[in-house]
Formats: structure tokens, C-alpha cells, sequence
């Protein structure tokens, strides 16, 4: 089933047209891969789509009902959960507080699941230090699962393997497909790094200035070349 769907939309910065008629639907338990070289617009479509960029036209809904006009505070309430690059981790802030942030707006006693710690066990390890006193890994993985602590349906994450360290990339690779696979979860995963991101995808999409130039099932990316059409 499709959770997310994305129409026509087009974005600007000033004068530049920087998303260009963009199209795309997420369904749930799939993993959706968007590629692209830098600057193509990908990190402009995943703000696009949390409502923390405006979009000119287009439209999108998200379980059925149109998004495009509310904040993003309503959509993360709507069940859509965000992984920014860099990870934007409260550094002063214990892992537990940073878990905490990620229930804001759930009623103030809402525990954080228990199952985060299974998918991330380091974090319990971890509780009580400071963000910023974590490894780069470790604070992606705390990234990935505050996003996941009110159990979102479409989980957006942005270049989470950008500066982290090999095992630590398969621990989230694991946890992606797993969460996936349960079938209750849409993934829109934005990467650069080209293995990890053709492991995972059951659809993919390749994005060239501001348009999706490819897309299709994640099992024909190598027969179609895609590796190459993102090389840098
Ligand atoms: N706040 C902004 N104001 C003006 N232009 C911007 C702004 N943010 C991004 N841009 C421009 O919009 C274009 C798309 O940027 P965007 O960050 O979405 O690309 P990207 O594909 O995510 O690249 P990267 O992988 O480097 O993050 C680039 O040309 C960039 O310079």
C-alpha cells in the first residue's frame, strides 16, 4: 500500500527551479532509494516532503490525506519520521533526553519502546552520556532510532552512512531491512553510497537536477547501469 504519495511537485530557492514536476510513492514494508550526485535536489525533496521548505505547486499526501499545507510538527505527528544528514543530535543532551525529543509531542508519560535498545544496543550502554560525546556511528544510530521512537510510518533518512564507520553501516543496514520487512513501515532512504543503497532498495529512483531521470524495481539497478548513472 502506498503511504506516501508525491505529484508534480516543484520548488524554488529565490529564482532557481530547483524540484521540477518531482513524482514519487512510498509504500509500506518497501524500501524506496533516492540517488543522485550532490546538489540534484534529493536533501530539498526529503524537506519538501517534512513541510521545512515550501513547495510552489504540487501535492502530497500521506495516509491518504494532503500534507503539502501543514507544518512539521503536524507531519511528524502524522506518523512521518526524519533522519536529517548530519544527524542533528542535541550534543548537551543525554541519549536518553535526545530519545525523549523524539516524543515531544506524544503525551508526556509515552516510555520510550523498549525495542529501540534491541535494534540499537549501544544506546542503552550509552543512556546517560551526552550526545555530543558519542561517536559519529553511534550518533547516527541514535538519529535513526529518536526518529523511530513514535513509531512512524514512513521513515525518511538522509545520507545516514555519510562519515560513518563499516560495521556500524551494517548494523543500520540490518535494522533498515528489518524494519522494512515487517510491512508496517514505508523507507525513504536518500544515499550516496552506492552498495548500501542497491542492498537495500526494492524501488529506486535516480535524480538529476531537480527531475528523476531512472526509477524502477531495486533488483534491475545493475542491469540497467544505475551504478554508473551516479558516479561521480
Ligand atoms: N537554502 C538554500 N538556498 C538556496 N539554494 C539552496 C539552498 N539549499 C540548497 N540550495 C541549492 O539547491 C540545490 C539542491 O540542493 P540539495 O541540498 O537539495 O542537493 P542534494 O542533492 O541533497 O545534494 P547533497 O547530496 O550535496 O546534499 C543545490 O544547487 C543547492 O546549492
Amino acid at each position: 500500500m502506498s503511504i506516501l504519495s508525491v505529484k508534480n511537485v516543484n520548488q524554488y530557492y529565490g529564482g532557481s527551479h530547483i524540484l521540477r514536476d518531482v513524482s514519487l510513492e512510498a509504500q509500506l514494508g518497501k524500501v524506496t532509494v533516492l540517488l543522485g550526485r550532490n546538489g540534484v535536489g534529493k536533501t530539498t525533496l526529503l524537506k519538501s516532503l517534512m513541510g521545512l521548505v515550501p513547495i510552489k505547486t504540487g501535492s502530497i499526501a500521506f495516509d491518504g490525506k494532503p500534507i503539502e499545507r501543514t507544518t512539521p510538527y503536524e507531519r511528524a505527528r502524522a506518523g512521518i519520521g526524519f533522519v536529517p544528514q548530519g544527524r542533528e543530535i542535541f550534543a548537551r543532551l543525554t541519549v536518553e533526553e535526545n530519545l525523549r525529543m523524539g516524543l515531544a509531542y506524544k503525551s508526556g508519560s509515552t516510555p520510550i519502546p523498549a525495542e529501540l535498545f534491541e535494534l540499537f544496543p549501544v544506546l542503552k550502554q550509552m543512556l546517560h552520556r551526552r550526545g555530543g560525546d558519542l561517536s559519529g556511528g553511534q550518533q547516527q544510530q541514535l538519529a535513526i532510532a529518536r526518529a523511530l521512537a513514535p513509531k512512524p510510518k514512513l521513515l525518511i533518512l538522509d545520507e545516514p552512512t555519510e562519515g560513518i564507520q563499516p560495521s556500524i553501516i551494517k548494523d543500520i543496514g540490518r535494522v533498515i531491512r528489518m524494519l522494512a520487512d515487517r510491512g508496517d513501515m514505508a523507507i525513504l532512504l536518500v544515499e550516496q553510497y552506492y552498495d548500501f543503497a542497491e542492498e537495500l532498495a526494492d524501488e529506486y529512483l535516480v535524480m538529476e537536477r531537480g527531475v528523476f531521470i531512472a526509477r524502477g524495481p531495486g533488483s534491475e539497478m545493475q542491469e540497467k547501469g544505475i551504478r554508473q548513472l551516479v558516479a561521480i
